[in-house]
């Protein structure tokens, strides 16, 4: 037996991922969806590389019924109209926008996190995705706060433009190729130009009703994500950037405990855990820089070092395919861990 599984966004830099890890990790499929925007009906995607091609259908006129698995990377808006649909019909849904991630009947799943908190998900029959920069941190994090119980966080992000989707993507290529041949380099997509320069703007600011005024949304998921997802005990302080990379986010976290970590010991752990990979040679080179992530599952974990500023404290760099382990890998290993403790259809 196989799932029946709809994925929608599927035209998109989410959704053509999920097709591709689908295909990779041989997710037991027995039939695909490709869903999309009216825009682009009757369009014709791989399904990864399994050779197989299919039709892009019409979310407006998808019926749900009869399909067990429905991965959402469309955004908020549509997640808001069909998500419900989707699960009234009988649907599961697996959604990466930020729009269910705070409602306490929906299970913000991290599986190398918290796997067990996707037994609720019955409630409203849909499960959400974290933000992309909290999943990778949290999955770093995970091993460090097991053993030395984290306090609080302070971490910088360094986010690639595919988060911001393919109309990020094109900005950052078109003003690239402006800045040189002299043509004008107008934003539209981010606020300010991105070839060659950072912005330290993602989402929207939060306002002054806010713990968070002065914080951006993204900044502000990252805290309250980390602390559903791991520990609401955990205080968390970012700063999230927009840098002109294509694919890969990059953080660099600097972590306290309750108790004492060595290095040593924190890189012990951190080669033992699922999801991370440690490369961290103190010699050139000895670190993952974004452009060696694209394509990869894991998370990688690098320059791990005392933070000799605070008693308890360990500064490391962490970087992560954004597409993947921040989105469409995650949500596949969310459908696999949904598969095996409670749909138990597949052999
Ligand atoms: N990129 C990232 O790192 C992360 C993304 N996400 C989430 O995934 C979502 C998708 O991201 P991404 O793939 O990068 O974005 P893209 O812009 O690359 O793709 C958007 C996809 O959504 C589809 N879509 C847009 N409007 C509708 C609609 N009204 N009904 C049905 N489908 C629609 C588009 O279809 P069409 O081609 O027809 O327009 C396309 O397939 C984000 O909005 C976010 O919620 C979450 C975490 C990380
Ligand atoms: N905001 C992320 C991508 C994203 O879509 O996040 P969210 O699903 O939390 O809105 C980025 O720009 O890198």
């Amino acid at each position: 037996m196989a799932y029946r599984v709809v994925v929608v966004g599927a035209t998109g830099n989410v959704g053509r991922e999920m097709l591709n890890i689908l295909g990779e990790r041989q997710f037991p499929v027995s039939e695909v969806a490709a869903v999309a925007s009216p825009r682009s009906t009757g369009d014709i995607i791989d399904f990864g590389d399994t050779g197989q091609e299919l039709k892009v259908r019409n979310i407006e006129h998808f019926d749900w019924a009869g399909w067990d698995i429905a991965l959402f990377a469309a955004g908020s808006g549509p997640a808001k109209i069909y998500a419900p649909m989707a699960a009234a019909a009988g649907c599961t849904v697996i959604d990466n926008s930020s729009l269910f991630r705070m409602d306490p009947d929906v299970p913000l799943i991290v599986p190398e996190v918290n796997p067990h908190a996707i037994d609720a998900y019955r409630k409203r029959n849909i499960i959400a995705n974290p933000n992309c920069s909290t999943a990778q941190m949290v999955v770093a994090l995970k091993p460090l706060h097991d053993a030395a119980t984290i306090r609080r966080v302070v971490v910088s992000t360094y986010q690639s433009v595919s988060g911001a989707g393919k109309q990020g993507m094109d900005e950052l290529f078109e003003q690239s190729r402006a800045v040189f041949v002299g043509d004008p380099k107008e934003p539209r997509k981010f606020t300010k130009q991105i070839a060659f320069n950072v912005i330290p703007h993602i989402d929207s600011f939060m306002g002054p009703d806010s713990d968070y005024d002065g914080y951006t949304k993204e900044e502000w998921k990252m805290a309250v994500e980390t602390n559903k997802i791991l520990d609401p005990n955990i205080l968390v302080s970012a700063t999230c950037v927009r840098v002109p990379v294509f694919v890969g986010h990059s953080e660099a976290v600097s972590v306290e405990f309750e108790e004492p970590l060595s290095v040593a010991k924190a890189m012990s752990l951190l080669r033992e855990a699922p999801g991370i990979m440690l490369v961290d040679k103190r010699e050139d080179g000895g670190y993952v820089t974004p452009v060696e992530c694209v394509g990869d599952y894991a998370t990688f974990v690098s320059r791990v070092r005392r933070d000799p500023t605070v008693p308890n404290g360990l500064t490391f760099w962490c970087v992560s395919d954004n597409l993947r382990k921040g989105a469409a890998l995650n949500a596949v290993q969310i459908a696999e861990l949904l598969g095996r403790r409670h749909l138990k259809k597949a052999a």
